[in-house]
């Protein structure tokens, strides 16, 4: 299926509910979780130490340092299996990527805080193309405080194998969030694609 914008104010965000087939995600989910070094990060919060609630995974072309929350992730190569990936979401999404974060929320209690990725090392108008594998989560979207437009939350189900693509000014203006669910939920695998400036 193609990506088809959604209708966000002062944000360019698109969307693909089915850009891998069930199986082909399905697959992808036990292989990824499988090889991935993954590991759960300390970052400060308040001025505390805490560990993410969630495992991560940073991989990219040599030079893609990535520094966010108190962190500094040196990338770990591309393997064949995400340099495909990546050649498939280059083709979808017209643009080219160095580098791919990867999430794993391992059940209802892991999630992804309020934030927008804004980092310098992302350019004034980031692409982030973000691949989900494996249980459905609410994704959120809210306007940052000092917005001069009027609008209201967003919320989208990222079902196994869809594809979101934020770019353009959504960073500048919005936030957005993986909140914790009460519900009984498997795991689930996210990529999120990235362009990092070197
Ligand atoms: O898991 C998700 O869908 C969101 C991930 C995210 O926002 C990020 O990695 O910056
Ligand atoms: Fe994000």
């Amino acid at each position: 299926m193609p990506l088809v914008p959604l209708a966000i104010p002062q944000a360019d965000v698109w969307f693909d509910a089915a850009f891998l087939p069930p199986d082909e995600a399905a697959a992808l989910l036990h292989e990824l979780s499988a090889t991935i070094a993954w590991r759960q990060e300390p970052i400060r919060m308040f001025g505390r130490e805490v560990l993410q609630p969630r495992l991560i995974a940073w991989h990219g072309d040599a030079g893609a340092t990535y520094r966010y929350s108190g962190l500094q992730l040196e990338p770990e190569p591309f393997t064949p299996t995400l340099h495909a990936l990546r050649l498939r979401l280059q083709q979808a999404t017209g643009a080219a990527y160095n580098s791919v974060l990867l999430n794993l929320y391992r059940n209802g209690a892991d999630s992804m805080g309020w934030h927008a990725d804004d980092e310098p090392e992302l350019g004034p108008t980031p692409i982030i193309a973000s691949l989900s594998l494996g249980a459905t989560r609410r994704f959120r979207l809210r306007p940052k405080a000092k917005t001069s437009f009027e609008a209201k939350p967003v919320s989208l189900e990222l079902t196994s194998g869809s594809l979101l693509l934020m770019q353009g000014a959504t960073q500048q203006n919005w936030q957005h969030a993986l909140p914790k669910t009460a519900q009984a939920v498997g795991p689930r695998l996210n990529l999120t694609f990235r362009r990092i400036i070197t």
